[in-house]
């Protein structure tokens, strides 16, 4: 008998992509299966005029994918994991994580080789407040603007001359066949990524097992234990949607190596913190750094940042 599965998918090129790619290795894995996408558009997609840090964030992305799956409209949806809120709502669970894609942030230039080769007063398009404060701790001089909109729109805001240089995932870019323009990879010690930073989850109703068990085949238990680390300790953070806050873990065999950082928007204050666990406890190592981190101040930084923002 012939099974159908649906994706619930954003309609962004990256979203498009993504599904696409859930999908080809769901049949590749399951031959029988017909799988179908369900694009729709999100709150996130239709208010572009405004910064994202003043809408609410990140959960705008979500929400109607969410919505769709618990109504039945579809089985499964695919988020970036970045731009999944930390918990879920009643009847829906994540249990999938594909294998995660380059996790740096990108330098994209007309003109520039990397960050070190702009001149002063140089303007920077970027829409996240994590990458603002890592770029104006290096680099004060530098002008930060708001950059919303998605990959193609920013390369093209690029383009006609609106800033100097952009910073994006570069995750992003090279899905979208776009990785020639990355003119320099910022590593994680120049740009902390954010918490699940280039993997792709899987989400789908709690209840609905034969799903999960199709789902199971794409699940990457790797990339899954660092995203865990990371995310426990934004949630423990209570980092909920646009928040100046970095968070990246790294096996090395089976012991996680996590490294959290809360910024200042203007750069003036970095607070940094880092520790290495067994993968087994990926949990508990978010929440280990997450308290480092408030143990030097991290609740005040992410207060001031909330006010500047309201
Ligand atoms: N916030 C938007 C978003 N969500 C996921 C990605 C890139 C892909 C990824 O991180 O998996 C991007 C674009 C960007 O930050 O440049």
């Amino acid at each position: 008998m012939s099974q159908t599965l649906r994706i619930a998918t954003r309609k962004s090129a990256l979203a498009l992509w993504q599904a696409e790619y859930v999908k080809a290795e769901l049949e590749k894995h399951h031959p029988d299966l017909q799988v179908m996408l369900v694009p729709m558009s999100t709150q996130g997609d239709k208010i572009l005029d405004t910064p994202l840090a003043k809408i609410g964030g990140k959960g705008l992305f979500v929400k109607e994918l969410e919505t769709a799956l618990l109504d039945g409209r579809a089985d499964i949806a695919v988020h970036s994991m970045k731009d999944v809120p930390v918990a879920f709502p009643d009847g829906l669970v994540l249990q999938t994580i594909c294998p995660r894609e380059d996790p740096r942030d990108a330098f994209v230039s007309n003109r520039y080789a990397n960050l070190d080769a702009l001149p002063a007063g140089a303007v920077v398009g970027t829409s996240s407040l994590r990458r603002q404060c890592q770029l104006k701790a290096r680099r004060p001089d530098l002008v930060i603007h708001d950059l919303r909109g998605n990959v193609n729109t920013r390369l093209a805001k690029l383009d006609q001359g609106d800033f100097d240089a952009i910073i994006l995932a570069a995750a992003g870019l090279i899905r979208l066949g776009f990785q020639q323009r990355i003119a320099d990879w910022l590593e994680p010690e120049q740009s902390l990524p954010a918490n699940g930073q280039g993997a792709v989850g899987i989400e789908c109703r709690a209840d609905d097992v034969v799903t999960q068990q199709w789902l199971s085949a794409l699940h990457d238990a790797d990339t899954a234990d660092r995203v865990l680390a990371e995310r426990a300790m934004n949630r423990r953070l209570q980092g909920g949607c646009q928040v100046p806050i970095g968070a990246y873990a790294e096996l090395a065999g089976d012991h996680l190596w996590l490294r959290g950082l809360v910024g200042s928007l203007d750069g003036d204050q970095i607070l940094q913190a880092e520790a290495r666990a067994p993968r087994q406890q990926a949990e508990a190592l978010g929440e280990q750094v997450a308290e480092a981190l408030l143990a030097q101040g991290a609740a005040d930084l992410l207060a001031a940042a909330y006010q500047d923002r309201a």
